[in-house]
Formats: C-alpha cells, sequence, structure tokens
C-alpha cells in the first residue's frame, strides 16, 4: 500500500503522511531525497488513538505510580525506584548518557530516512507518546533541521538507542543539527535552528525518551536505502552481462526461455528473460561456434537471481519492521495494557542486511570475472589485450583498462571482505540485560559499504562494455549492435558513448568513474520494465 499522494499540492511536490497506513520503502526513500514531504495524518481517529495512549499513561502513573521507564532506571536498572520529583527528568538523563556515539555521521539523506522510520514506527499509536512529540519530529522534516548522528555505536537490540539519542537531544533543542540551504555543510546549534525555525524545544514526557529511542529506526532506515539500490543494481548487473557477452562474441542461447523454464527461481528466470531480449534470442544452431561460455556469463542468471529472487522476501522483512511498533514497552491504548516486551531487537534487519550484502558482493564478484575475461586477450575472442583502442606503433605505449581491471578487483576484494556477517556477533552488554542483541546497525552499515563499492565496480565494467561493444563493433561489423532485435543494447551503448569517450589513447579514468557513480546512485537508465 503507497502512500505517496502525488496530487495534493499546488508545486508538484509528493506527500508522504504519517499515520495514515503503513509506508513503503519507495516512501522512506522519497523523504531521504527530497522528493516529498512529511505530514502527519490530521484524520481525527488517528489523534484520538495516540492522545487516549499519552492519555492513559498519564493516568497510570496517578493511579500506580510505577511504570518501566517511567519510574524506574533503564534495562537492567529496573530494579531501581525513581522518586516522583525526579521522574520529570529521567528522559533527559536517557538521551544524555547515551551522547557518546563516534564514527562519521549520517549523512542528511541518511538522517532524513532515520526521522522518518521513526516517526512511522511512534504512529502507530503504541508507544504513549503526545502529538506534540510526533509533530515535532515531522516538523524537523518539514524544516529539514536534521541531527548531526554519528554512526557508530549500537548493537541494534536496545533499539539503536544511541544514535536515536541525538534525535531525542535536538527535539528539545541539545546538540547540533547540519545547517539547512542557506549554510548547508555546517554544523549549527539545534536550539538556534529549531529558534529560526519557529520551533519550541520540547520537554520530554515520562516515556518519550525512551519511546524514541528505544527501536529500530537507525538499521531500518538504511536498509531502505539499501533496498533500494539493491533493485537497481540487478537490473544494471545484467545490462551489463548482455553487453559483456555482446564483447565477447559470447554465446546467447546460454539464456534460453526453454532451458530456464525447467529452472523455477521466479527471479533468476526474470534475469535470463532479460538477458534474452537484449540479446539474439533466434533459434540456438545445433552447433554454435562457441558452445559454452565461461560461468561468469554463462551462469550469470544464476548469480543476479539469487539477488532477484530475494528481493520480495527482504522487502517484507523490511516494510514489516519499518512498519512495526518497535519499543518497549508498548502501551495499549485499546485495552489500557502496558505491554513489556523485546520489538527493538532487530533481528530480521540484521538477517536482511547480512543476506543482501552476500548477493550484492556476489555481483561485484560476477563482473569482475566478466571484466577480467572481457581485457585478456587469450579469453576475449579476438579484441586487443586490455581493450585499447590505440592503433599501430602506438599501441606499444598504450594500457589501456589494465589499470581499471586491478582497482575493480580491489573494490570486489573489499566488497568480499565485507560479507561475514554480523549478526552472529552478538555480546552480551548492559549488566548482562542485553544479553544476545542483534547488530543489525553494523550489518546495514556494512550492506550500504558493499553497495557502494559494488557500484564502483559497476562503474568500471560501464567503462569496460562500452569499449568493448565499440570494439567488437569494429572489428566484426557483421553484426552491429544497432540490429539486436529490441535496440535495447544499442540505446545504452549510446547513452554510454554520450557520457564516456572511446578510449583510444590512455587516459585517466577518475573523472569517468566519478561521472558514472553519479549516473548509477541517480537510477540514470531506465532498464528493464
Ligand atoms: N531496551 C531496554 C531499555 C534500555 C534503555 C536504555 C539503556 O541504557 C538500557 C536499556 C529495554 O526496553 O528493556
Amino acid at each position: 500500500m503507497r502512500h505517496t499522494d502525488t496530487s495534493t499540492s499546488s508545486d508538484d511536490i509528493a506527500f508522504v503522511t504519517f499515520g495514515s497506513g503503513p509506508l513503503s520503502i519507495e516512501d522512506v526513500n522519497a523523504i531521504a531525497a527530497g522528493s516529498a514531504r512529511a505530514a502527519l495524518s490530521d484524520a481525527p481517529d488517528f489523534l484520538a488513538r495516540i492522545r487516549r495512549g499519552a492519555d492513559f499513561l498519564d493516568r497510570l502513573l496517578r493511579e500506580d505510580g510505577t511504570v518501566y521507564g517511567v519510574t524506574t532506571g533503564y534495562g537492567d536498572s529496573c530494579t531501581v525506584n525513581v522518586p516522583p520529583e525526579l521522574v520529570p527528568e529521567l528522559p533527559h538523563h536517557l538521551y544524555t548518557y547515551h551522547g557518546c556515539g563516534l564514527g562519521e555521521l549520517f549523512s542528511p539523506q541518511q538522517t532524513r530516512a532515520i526521522l522518518a522510520a521513526r516517526l512511522t514506527s511512534l504512529s502507530k499509536g503504541y508507544s504513549g507518546v503526545s502529538v506534540g512529540l510526533l509533530n515535532q519530529i515531522a516538523a524537523l522534516l518539514q524544516h529539514d533541521l536534521l541531527p548531526l548522528i554519528p554512526a557508530e555505536g549500537s548493537v541494534g537490540a536496545s533499539g539503536d538507542l544511541t544514535p536515536l539519542s541525538y534525535l531525542a537531544a535536538v527535539l528539545c533543542g541539545e546538540r547540533k543539527v547540519w545547517g539547512t540551504e542557506k549554510n548547508r555543510g555546517e554544523q549549527v546549534d539545534a536550539a538556534t535552528a529549531l529558534q529560526a525555525a519557529g520551533l519550541t524545544p520540547l520537554k520530554l514526557r515520562p516515556k518519550e525518551g525512551l519511546a524514541i529511542m528505544n527501536g529500530t529506526a537507525v538499521m531500518t532506515a538504511l536498509a531502505c536505502m539499501a533496498y533500494q539500490r539493491a533493485e537497481y543494481l540487478c537490473q544494471l548487473a545484467t545490462r551489463i552481462t548482455a553487453m559483456a557477452s555482446f564483447t565477447l562474441d559470447g554465446n546467447a542461447h546460454h539464456f534460453d526461455a526453454t532451458l530456464f523454464s525447467v529452472k523455477p527461481h521466479p527471479g533468476q528466470q526474470q534475469v535470463a528473460g532479460w538477458l534474452q531480449a537484449d540479446l539474439r534470442c533466434d533459434q540456438p544452431l545445433r552447433n554454435e561456434k562457441r558452445l559454452q561460455d565461461r560461468y561468469s556469463i554463462r551462469c550469470a542468471p544464476h548469480v543476479i537471481g539469487v539477488l532477484t529472487d530475494a528481493l520480495p522476501w527482504l522487502r517484507s522483512y523490511i516494510e514489516n519492521e519499518l512498519n512495526s511498533a518497535n519499543d518497549n514497552p508498548l502501551i495499549d491504548p485499546d485495552n489500557e495494557r502496558v505491554l513489556h516486551g523485546g520489538h527493538f531487537y532487530g533481528g530480521h534487519i540484521a538477517f536482511a542486511m547480512d543476506s543482501m550484502k552476500n548477493a550484492v558482493a556476489n555481483i561485484a564478484d560476477l563482473l569482475d570475472r566478466q571484466m577480467a575475461l572481457m581485457v585478456d586477450n587469450r579469453y576475449n575472442n579476438g579484441l586487443p589485450a586490455n581493450l585499447s583502442g590505440a592503433k599501430g606503433p602506438r599501441a606499444a605505449i598504450n594500457h589501456g583498462l589494465k589499470a581499471l581491471q586491478i582497482s575493480a578487483s580491489a573494490w570486489t576484494a573489499e566488497a568480499l571482505k565485507l560479507t561475514m556477517p554480523a549478526s552472529v556477533f552478538s555480546r552480551s552488554t548492559e549488566c548482562h540485560n542485553q544479553d544476545k542483541v542483534s547488530m543489525g546497525t553494523i550489518a546495514a552499515r556494512d550492506c550500504l559499504r558493499v553497495l557502494e563499492l559494488t557500484e564502483q565496480v559497476v562503474a568500471a565494467l560501464l567503462i569496460t562494455v562500452r569499449q568493448g561493444v565499440w570494439l567488437r563493433n569494429e572489428q566484426n561489423p557483421e553484426i552491429p549492435l544497432a540490429e539486436l532485435p529490441g535496440g535495447r543494447l544499442a540505446a545504452m551503448q549510446e547513452a554510454l558513448c554520450a557520457d564516456i569517450a572511446p578510449i583510444a589513447e590512455d587516459r585517466m579514468l577518475e573523472p569517468d568513474l566519478r561521472l558514472l557513480l553519479e549516473r548509477i546512485r541517480a537510477r540514470a537508465w531506465s532498464l528493464y520494465d
């Protein structure tokens, strides 16, 4: 169910409405990219439900006097009772002592996604927070006031406590935010930024610190962003494989529909179908000149298909987590119960991210091997060594893609090295209260890094196939790319040629790589429907 409403705004900007139903990965990514604005539902039912939870909590405090994390210490310190006069100070202590994050700061895009994920969860109405708190998070998104959040320091099971403490603090006018339009890139005191936007710093109500911090928003936000990149990668790796097969003068019938009909993985079949449509797909000859290409070409659907087939379950893990109430304790406003549990445990995201990074790194490896075939004149079926375009005596001093292939192998090795699952490194923490934790945030950060490295390999391969297709066409003009049915490879080659000049003489390729990385991240080419 999509909640991006593209029709309502006068300046044609999409809105994502929190509190009106489940959000999708695409909704979170639209907010992250700044292409959709955040709005909190003003539906009376929704607002009444949120108020019921907060009122119930107030009543409980007056009547019983004891609620975990409200009138007690946190975690293992739950046996410590907090005297009533100090209860209002407790949330401030929670985000203050968790102000111990380190490492790089999350980017503004990632931070928007984090805020969106937290707001989605709190809008479920099971966290006992006030409408004012939801409004303040929505206002941060609306004014693009983004907390500076250090990326390291979460074990991903007591929720993303430490990184989310930076959100809690900023809501209250403490710590720092990224500068907006005029002073982008600068770091601004949250108090100053809130004031400039006309927002009043919050004083958190008794359970609100815990509700903001005790959940999986950081890892889930990163997972949404990783999903979108992985989805595009499946298509891009397939298109590159088709162009690599053409470059190598490979056998297009490895992707035959009947062949794949008897191996019924739907994602793998889809990749084979894409390849079949990109390449010449008429009836195979009895004995073609080359019966069997090497595995990095012949088994490409079997490698890319693993990720393609994983996408539906990865989506369901990520979107279920996104749309869950994942703090503790939960406040049930309908039956007036306080539910103590462990929904801050990010096991599903940890497994999703550990699995995704494995499948993604395998694609880096596949492409790196394809490149190794294309640059090697022992394997590339008659093309020049290193795919150098230099002619005559100048060929002796030109080295074409030699260094680029070494770099692609370096990026691949680094990606493969990061595939060690984070989730198996659970540590018992916090006086053995959190004695089994998910490490989902580390898995998600690893996954994004593996994606980044894999996209670098993709950029290298785009240069390679652009060069390879050009050389093959020159050398073998009787099978011009443009005559392949559908013209999809020719169109892709044309798009690549608009960005990358042929390499007729050695040149520094870093600018080409950086331009291609921008294109990849912008999902610039529409590849398959
Ligand atoms: N996640 C813990 C709460 C907690 C919060 C802050 C901490 O520092 C430690 C533990 C729970 O709900 O049980």
